[in-house]
Parts: C-alpha cells; sequence; structure tokens
C-alpha cells in the first residue's frame, strides 16, 4: 500500500469522527475496507460499534493483537485543512485516532496476502474518550474467543518529531476519573439575591476550591492533577440561577492519591453544601486504570527500534494522559508507546495538524515488527 493510498485513508476517516459507541459511519468504512481485502487468512467480529480482525496464522500457536481506538471528540475543528476537514461540524479527530485506525489499516493489509506465522489480532475499538470501550470488549464472549497473548497500541504524540518514538517500561500514563458535579439551589429574581440561593456562586466557589486538593494534599512526590473542563449554570443575565454543573477529570499516578483526591473533592462538597445551603451529587463517571507497561516486551521492542534505520527510540517519562487501553496491560502481557507527528498544536486541541508521514513510517515499523514477531 502505497503512502498516497495511506492519506486518502486518513483522510476519510478524519471527515467522520463520531463519539464513542456511535461510531457507525466510521465501523461501516472500516468494514467496507476489511472486505475488499484477500480474504483466505481472515476472520472478521463485530463487538458493538467495533471490530475485531483475526489473521490466521500458518501454525497460530500464539497470537499477537494490535489496538486501534477509533472515536472522536466534541470539538469544533479550527484546522487549515481545506479538502478533508470534518464533515461532523461539532466533531473532530483531535485525538489522532484517525492516524491510529490508519496506521493498522496499513498493517492489516499487508498481513491479509502475506500470511503470519503465528496469528495476529487487530482490534479497532470504540469509545476510548469515554465512557470506554475497552473493558466491556475484554468481558465479550467475541473478544474472549480470540483473546491475543501478547498486545499493543501506538498513541500520535505531537510533541515528538516523525521518526521518533517513546516509551519507557512500567507505568506510562495516569490512572483517571471522570468528574461530574451537580448543585442545586434556589432560583430567582437578579434584585432579590437575598430570596433566592445561587449555583452560580457555590459552582465558582467551588471550582476555585478543588484547585487547592493537588496543591495541598497530594503528596508533591506523586502527582495529581483535578482539571474542570466544562462549568455550566443560569439561563440569563438578570436570572439568579437554580442549578449549575460542573465536569471535569481527575488524573493520578498512584491509586491512593486518586483515593485521596476523591475523598478532599467529597470533603469540600459537603462544605459546599454547608456554606451555600444547597444539594450537590457527585458522580465519577467512567474511570481507567493506569497503563502500565510489560518490561520485558519494552526492553525487547526498544532494541529493536533502536535498530531499525530512520527511527529515533526516546525513552520518555511517564505522562498525566488516560487510556482505557491500560485494561488490557492489566490482564494481558503488551505495551503502548508514543509515535511523534509533530504538530504545532497538541491533543485535543482544535488545530491539532499530525504529520501524515508518520502514518507510513509506522506502518512499516510495525509491519516489520510483527513479521518478526509472528514468525519468531
Ligand atoms: C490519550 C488521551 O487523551 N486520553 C484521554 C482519555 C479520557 C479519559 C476520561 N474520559 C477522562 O476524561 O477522565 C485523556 O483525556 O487523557
Amino acid at each position: 500500500m502505497n503512502k498516497e493510498q495511506l492519506f486518502q485513508i486518513r483522510r476519510d476517516l478524519h471527515q467522520i469522527p463520531e463519539p464513542g459507541f456511535a461510531e457507525f459511519k466510521t465501523q461501516a468504512y472500516l468494514l467496507r475496507y476489511i472486505d475488499s481485502l484477500p480474504n483466505e487468512y481472515l476472520d472478521v467480529q463485530t463487538w458493538e460499534t467495533g471490530i475485531l480482525v483475526k489473521v490466521n496464522g500458518k501454525e497460530g500457536n500464539r497470537t499477537y493483537g494490535y489496538r486501534a481506538d477509533i472515536d472522536g471528540l466534541p470539538i469544533v475543528e479550527q484546522t487549515s485543512y481545506q479538502t478533508f476537514r470534518s464533515s461532523h461540524p461539532e466533531f473532530m479527530h483531535a485525538c489522532g485516532h484517525d492516524f491510529h485506525m490508519t496506521i493498522a489499516l496499513g498493517v492489516l493489509t499487508h498481513f491479509a496476502s502475506h500470511q503470519p506465522t503465528d496469528n495476529l489480532l487487530f482490534i479497532f475499538q470504540p469509545a476510548e474518550e469515554g465512557p470506554g470501550g475497552a473493558l466491556p470488549l475484554l468481558q465479550s464472549e467475541e473478544f474472549k474467543h480470540w483473546r491475543p497473548d501478547e498486545i499493543f497500541a501506538l498513541h500520535i504524540a505531537p510533541e515528538y518529531k516523525v521518526g521518533q518514538v517513546a516509551t519507557k517500561p512500567g507505568l506510562l500514563f495516569a490512572n483517571t476519573s471522570e468528574l461530574f458535579i451537580d448543585l442545586k439551589g434556589k432560583g430567582g429574581h437578579a434584585a432579590y439575591p437575598h430570596t433566592a440561593n445561587d449555583m452560580v456562586v457555590a459552582a465558582s466557589s467551588l471550582v476555585t476550591q478543588l484547585q487547592t486538593i493537588v496543591a495541598r494534599n497530594v503528596d508533591p512526590l506523586d502527582s495529581g492533577v483535578v482539571t474542570i473542563g466544562v462549568i455550566k449554570g443560569g439561563t440569563k443575565q438578570n436570572i439568579i440561577a437554580e442549578t449549575a454543573r460542573i465536569e471535569g477529570t481527575i488524573r493520578s499516578l498512584s491509586i491512593e492519591s486518586m483515593q485521596r483526591i476523591k475523598e478532599r473533592v467529597e470533603a469540600l462538597v459537603k462544605g459546599i453544601e454547608v456554606g451555600y445551603e444547597c444539594e450537590v451529587t457527585i458522580d465519577y463517571g467512567s474511570n481507567y486504570c493506569q497503563v502500565y507497561n510489560d518490561e520485558a516486551l519494552i526492553a525487547d521492542f526498544s532494541h529493536y527500534v533502536s535498530e531499525w534505520d530512520g527511527i529515533e527510540y526516546i525513552h520518555c517519562q511517564e505522562a498525566m494522559t488516560g487510556e482505557d487501553f491500560g485494561y488490557f496491560l492489566e490482564q494481558i502481557p503488551g505495551f503502548m508507546f508514543w509515535l511523534g507527528v509533530d504538530s504545532a498544536y497538541g491533543l485535543h486541541d482544535a488545530r491539532l495538524e499530525p504529520n501524515e508521514e508518520a502514518i507510513p513510517l509506522a506502518v512499516s515499523l510495525l509491519t516489520d515488527y510483527l513479521t518478526k514477531k509472528a514468525a519468531s
């Protein structure tokens, strides 16, 4: 498959970003492409809006899994793309899942006509950005039936150059928990604040207090994040808001800090209830466990990458990003790595423009890596 074909696939997918578990057009596109491949060695199953493709090896003693996530983000695209901008105005592939899928299809295309010795499993997984497709997929009969012995995945990294690959043994990504807080008070006329109970004021105070948790309650030698991405409340400038909602995410490197942060959120919320005479409910949404790379497999992969012409291997630090791929790694030995795509704008930025040259490079690297793995 040449690089223009890969770029075209990426651009097609870029135009149809969809929410988690609603990746209908994406699934249809992927299935159409997979159906067009030689199918002598392939078996295909769908699971929800995801797809599992098994390449049956000549001997098939082991199975190596490669996972690509397929959902988009609720971001209004602001890239300079003229011809392949998102056709879903409120959604964008701003986390590189269009790259992840294209690379998986590129590698799959090779193995559809070059039968490996062992089996390969390509996993197109929904809902990585939330509520999380990995855990229910792992529990599904479809996955159990083809469960791999080893598994890996990549994530694009705007901060690295094309040709750089970065990862580390052990902890790579943080534990995460979503955070949704609903506040209910008493609405009223803007001119009579003493008769009402203003949830805009209560929510504002809570957001400020939440920012003290990492600074004052998390061990400075550990790491934590409390980010509030959304604050909503009120209906009109001269009406006191009866309700407000705060949406955010909590991150920690250790499980103990996650527990501690949640205890502090709950304590601060109790204070708001008393102080502002309102009712507050907390919902932690979906939680992802850490991404923990298998040490022996990273030693093997880093050695392999370092020997590969045109790729620089970087031993990176852990990051506070989250990934439900961590659930695969809890059960199956494997690893995740960053793939450099050299964008001036980062992940979850409406202007993210990853360099497409990273796609053919990753396809060659992984095709070669899997050829060696599945033949050894
Ligand atoms: C790689 C990446 O950006 N992953 C997302 C995962 C989201 C987890 C969950 N929805 C949350 O917000 O806690 C990330 O934001 O790190």
